[in-house]
Formats: C-alpha cells, sequence, structure tokens
C-alpha cells in the first residue's frame, strides 16, 4: 500500500519535476534562440509575416508588385541604418549605401552563390545563369583591353544594322524599340563576341535573344516557389521545358560555327600563317582550356551583355526624346568632336556629354532596384559595431539615387548633370560613365562591378552617334513611358513606341569608321 500510495505521489512528483525541467529547458531554449538567433534577426523587418502566416507567399507577392514603394518606404523608416525586407530573392538585409565602401572589397562577401541562386542557375536549363569567374576574367583580360581595336568593326556593324533595323525610308516609321534596338544591339555585340559571319546569323541572335527573355520570365514563376521545392517543381513546369528546348536551340545554332572553327584550327592562310581567331570562343579557350563549354559561354555572355545595353540604350534614347534641348547638344558635341577627331576610344572618350546623359538616364532608370547583392562568408563586424552574420544575404537598395540626401532636384532628368559636375571642383569625382560609387550603382561597385561596363559604354556611344547623325525620333503624342517594375527588375516600358525619320547627317561616320577599321 505504501507502495502503492508512493507510486502516484512519486509519479505526481516526477511528472511535476519533468514539467518543471521541460519548462526550464523551454524557457532557456527561449532564451538561447533570442540571445543567438533573433540577434541575427534583430534588425527592423520592412515587410514581416503576419501572425498566422505559415510562409513568405504574400510578403513575396507583394513585394515584387510594389518593391519601388516598399523600398522608399524603408528607406524613410530606417534611412541610413540597416533592415531586412523578404523579397524575390528571399530574405536579405537591405544595406544603407553609406557602408558599402567598407564591404566593397571584402572577399568575404561572396558575389556568385547570390546571384547563382536567385537566377535559378542550379536548375536544367538556366545554365548560363550559372556565375562563373572566368566570364570577368575573359571581359577584363581580353574584351576591355581590345576596345581600341574594336571601334571600327563595331561601328560597322552598327552601320549596317541601323540601316536595316531603323530603315532607310524618308517617312516616319514606327519602332517596337525594345525589340528593334535589342537586334542592333545584338548584332553590334556578336560582331565582336562571335565576327562578321555569326552577327548576321538571324538564327543565333534570334534564339539568344529569345533564349534570355525567356529565362527572365520563367525564372519569375519558379520564384513563386518556395526555394526547396524548385529543384523538384521544375520539372513538372512546361514553362522549364521551353526554356531547356531554346538552350538547345542556341545550341545547335552555334554547332556548325564552332566546328567549323575547330576545322580551321590547324588551317593556314594566304601567307602560310597559321589561322588565328580573335574572338571570345578563343578567349574562354585560352582561359578554360579546350574542353570547356564553348556554347555556353556564348549564352551567358549573351544574357549578361545584350539586354543591359539594349536597356540603357533604349532609356537614354526615350529621356532624350522627351528632352530634345539635351539631344541637340549632344548632337552639336558628336559632330565637333568626331569631326575634328575621327571615330576613335579617344573621341568616344571626348563625348562628355553624351556620356552624362547616359548616366543620368541610368541614375533615374537602373535596371535593379537593389545591387550590391552578395552573402556574409563569415561573420564581418563593421566598423559601427554592427555585425554582419555567416549566410546573411545584403543588398543595396537604389531608391538613393533618387534622394535629396545624394542628388539635388533628383526626381528631375537633367541631361547636363554629371557633365556639369565633372567641370565643378571638388565635385568632379566619380562622373564618367563608367566610375561606380556608393552614390550611383547601375553598374554595381567594389571587385564585382560590371567589368562590361567599358565595352557598353563604347558600344552605346558609338550607335548613338550613329542614329543621332543620320535619324530623328519622337515617342507618340502625350506618351509618358511607365518603366517596368517587378520585384527587384527595374525595366524601360516594354510597351514603348518610338517613330524614327532619316535626316541628312552633318558628318559622314561611315567615312570616318573605314579610316578606324
Ligand atoms: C548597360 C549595360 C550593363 C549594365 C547596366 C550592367 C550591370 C551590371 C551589374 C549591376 C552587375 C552587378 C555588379 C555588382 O553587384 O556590384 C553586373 C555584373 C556583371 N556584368 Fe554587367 N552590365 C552591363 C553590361 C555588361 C556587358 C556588356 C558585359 C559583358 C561583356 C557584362 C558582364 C558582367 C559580368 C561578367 C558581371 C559579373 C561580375 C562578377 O562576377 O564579378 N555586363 N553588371
Amino acid at each position: 500500500m505504501v507502495l502503492l500510495d508512493g507510486l502516484p505521489a512519486l509519479c505526481v512528483h516526477l511528472a511535476f519535476d519533468n514539467f518543471a525541467q521541460t519548462l526550464g529547458v523551454t524557457l532557456a531554449l527561449v532564451v538561447a534562440y533570442r540571445c543567438f538567433v533573433l540577434q541575427r534577426d534583430d534588425l527592423p523587418e520592412l515587410n514581416p509575416r503576419k501572425p498566422y502566416e505559415l510562409t513568405d507567399r504574400r510578403r513575396v507577392h507583394e513585394f515584387v508588385q510594389n518593391s519601388k514603394q516598399l523600398l522608399a518606404k524603408g528607406r524613410e523608416l530606417y534611412a541610413h541604418k540597416p533592415y531586412k525586407l523578404m523579397s524575390e530573392w528571399g530574405s536579405v538585409v537591405v544595406l544603407p549605401p553609406e557602408q558599402i565602401d567598407e564591404l566593397k572589397s571584402d572577399p568575404r562577401m561572396d558575389f556568385e552563390t547570390p546571384t547563382t541562386e536567385d537566377s535559378h542557375g542550379y536548375i536544367k536549363g538556366f545554365d548560363a545563369f550559372d556565375a562563373d569567374p572566368s566570364m570577368t576574367q575573359v571581359v577584363t583580360k581580353y574584351l576591355t583591353k581590345a576596345l581600341n581595336k574594336l571601334t571600327g568593326p563595331i561601328s560597322h556593324e552598327a552601320a549596317i544594322a541601323t540601316r536595316e533595323v531603323l530603315g532607310t525610308h524618308p517617312d516616319w516609321r514606327e519602332l517596337h524599340p525594345a525589340k528593334d534596338l535589342l537586334q542592333l544591339v545584338a548584332r553590334m555585340s556578336t560582331r565582336v563576341f562571335l565576327g562578321e559571319e555569326m552577327c548576321r546569323n538571324h538564327e543565333w541572335i534570334e534564339a539568344s535573344s529569345q533564349y534570355a527573355a525567356l529565362a527572365f520570365s520563367v525564372g519569375d514563376k519558379l520564384r513563386i516557389y518556395p526555394r526547396t521545392v524548385r529543384p523538384l517543381v521544375h520539372w513538372f513546369m512546361p514553362s522549364c521545358w521551353e526554356l531547356r528546348r531554346s538552350l538547345r536551340r542556341c545550341r545547335e545554332s552555334l554547332k556548325p560555327y564552332i566546328k567549323k572553327r575547330k576545322s580551321l584550327a590547324g588551317a593556314v592562310d594566304e601567307q602560310g600563317k597559321p589561322l588565328k581567331f580573335d574572338d571570345s570562343i578563343e578567349w574562354f579557350e585560352r582561359e578554360l582550356g579546350p574542353n570547356h563549354d564553348a556554347a555556353l559561354k556564348q549564352v551567358t555572355l549573351s544574357v549578361v551583355a545584350i539586354h543591359t545595353t539594349t536597356d540603357l540604350l533604349l532609356q537614354t534614347m526615350t529621356d532624350l526624346a522627351q528632352n530634345p534641348e539635351v539631344l541637340h547638344a549632344i548632337r552639336e558635341e558628336v559632330i565637333h568632336v568626331l569631326g575634328s577627331e575621327g571615330l576613335s576610344k579617344i573621341s568616344l572618350h571626348g563625348l562628355k556629354l553624351m556620356d552624362s546623359a547616359l548616366k543620368e538616364s541610368q541614375r533615374l532608370r537602373p535596371t535593379l532596384l537593389g545591387s550590391f547583392r552578395r552573402q556574409a562568408t563569415s561573420d564581418i563586424k563593421l566598423k559601427n559595431g554592427f555585425v554582419l552574420r555567416k549566410g546573411t544575404r545584403v543588398v543595396v537598395d537604389n531608391t538613393h539615387m533618387w534622394h535629396p540626401d545624394y542628388y539635388t532636384d533628383p526626381l528631375r532628368y537633367d541631361g547636363f548633370r554629371f557633365f556639369n559636375k565633372r567641370n565643378t571642383p571638388g565635385e568632379d569625382k566619380n562622373t564618367l560613365l563608367v566610375s561606380t560609387s556608393a552614390n550611383h550603382l547601375g553598374f554595381g561597385h567594389g571587385v564585382h562591378a560590371c567589368p562590361g561596363r567599358f565595352f557598353a559604354s563604347n558600344e552605346i556611344k558609338i550607335a548613338l552617334c550613329h542614329i543621332i547623325l543620320k535619324y530623328e525620333w519622337r515617342l507618340p503624342d502625350g506618351f509618358k513611358p511607365q518603366p517596368l517594375n517587378l520585384g527587384m527588375t527595374y525595366l524601360s516600358d516594354p510597351t514603348i513606341r518610338m517613330s524614327v525619320r532619316p535626316r541628312k547627317p552633318e558628318i559622314d561616320i561611315e567615312r570616318l569608321t573605314s579610316q578606324t577599321a
């Protein structure tokens, strides 16, 4: 009986003890969680989960629809301080631009992991989005170094492509600029990447342009699913099958050219010298050896280079159509500089007002609302004591480029803005299109800043010289372009229409081109 009496008592005692222990352990875990885990998360959150929400679906959806407004709100609420945000790139810490300079060259800030992850580079079909350092090496070591000798060929292709794309009929003609300018830029770029034969190969130009556009839209569809299920779910998505077909089409269209090149590798020219190629296939081969996937590298090059460049050209032409006084001043500049110095890398450098207008268009409408996307590979303590925890993803939002703390009269388009700064002592730093800084993140900043910006800048200037001298253009009456804002992406109005008609050029740029080549 004692035993029986004692057992329940013991059980109650033990149960109580267990309860107390459980409570104790739970409390300890909560405290530990708050101290160690929440410490990583103790930043304010711009768009937190609601108490009943089990997933981030609503938050991501709302961010994608209203990112511009949300980021502006974040700037207002947490000016100059970091905060957390749920975006289509997952959970990110938004850093104030003032903190970039401390981190821009820090090797612990990984560029490749978040870039590959966010653009699904680990999924079949998105292979061209697998961020790879060889791309930067090729651009920096070969493309940028070759800019001097590339001015002639790029301009030569621009002459042919503008005639074909913008036409020669004396009447006004409507363009679909997002498509037509893409073709122009694709031809000029491919002239450099793959040479004269491939830049006029319609199948390659169309296949590669279509792949990039499709990958961006399919990528958005895939982002609806949580990251953990994406490696599985894509096998059941018809849009992903289509993307894989599109990549196969790119490979197929390049195959004959790559094969022909290989068979010519041992051949000699008329003078008996071995045939040497100086194109991007050759550059990648020098960096990666003969066994790399040459076709895939070309698709990646097209993805990173062509749409971005087209977007800046289109935005600049749109802004100039709305600001004819700037357009006329740039035309005068082109006539004066090219007329007196000819066409060369150096004279392109002398197009200071054009450079300023390009940088201003990029300031007001960068291609991304979030730049400097990085992931900390270990804990990083900043000078102000803030600790960026290992694994944290960061971005710097670009809305500061529209804020009076950074630019005077920031929402007004002023094509002369950077031209005037360049000539003002004390303000003359980082005023070139290609110079990156925390204040202007159009090309990112730091060790991973866009390496292709020198090429892009020259290419757009050459295209604009041809267009400005040979054409006038206008937007439909009363049309106010509305940029397309989807999450972190911020693009030119895709519905925009423009009319063009030929004009009599004051100088013969084609003659200048032949003197350059
Ligand atoms: C107007 C045209 C372009 C714009 C607006 C642009 C923009 C950017 C931006 C914002 C980044 C990320 C930088 C960062 O996070 O700090 C980037 C990276 C990159 N861009 Fe561009 N880009 C353009 C043209 C090009 C061209 C023409 C090429 C190649 C020929 C190119 C190749 C690359 C590469 C390889 C990277 C990755 C850099 C790395 O891995 O460190 N881009 N670009």
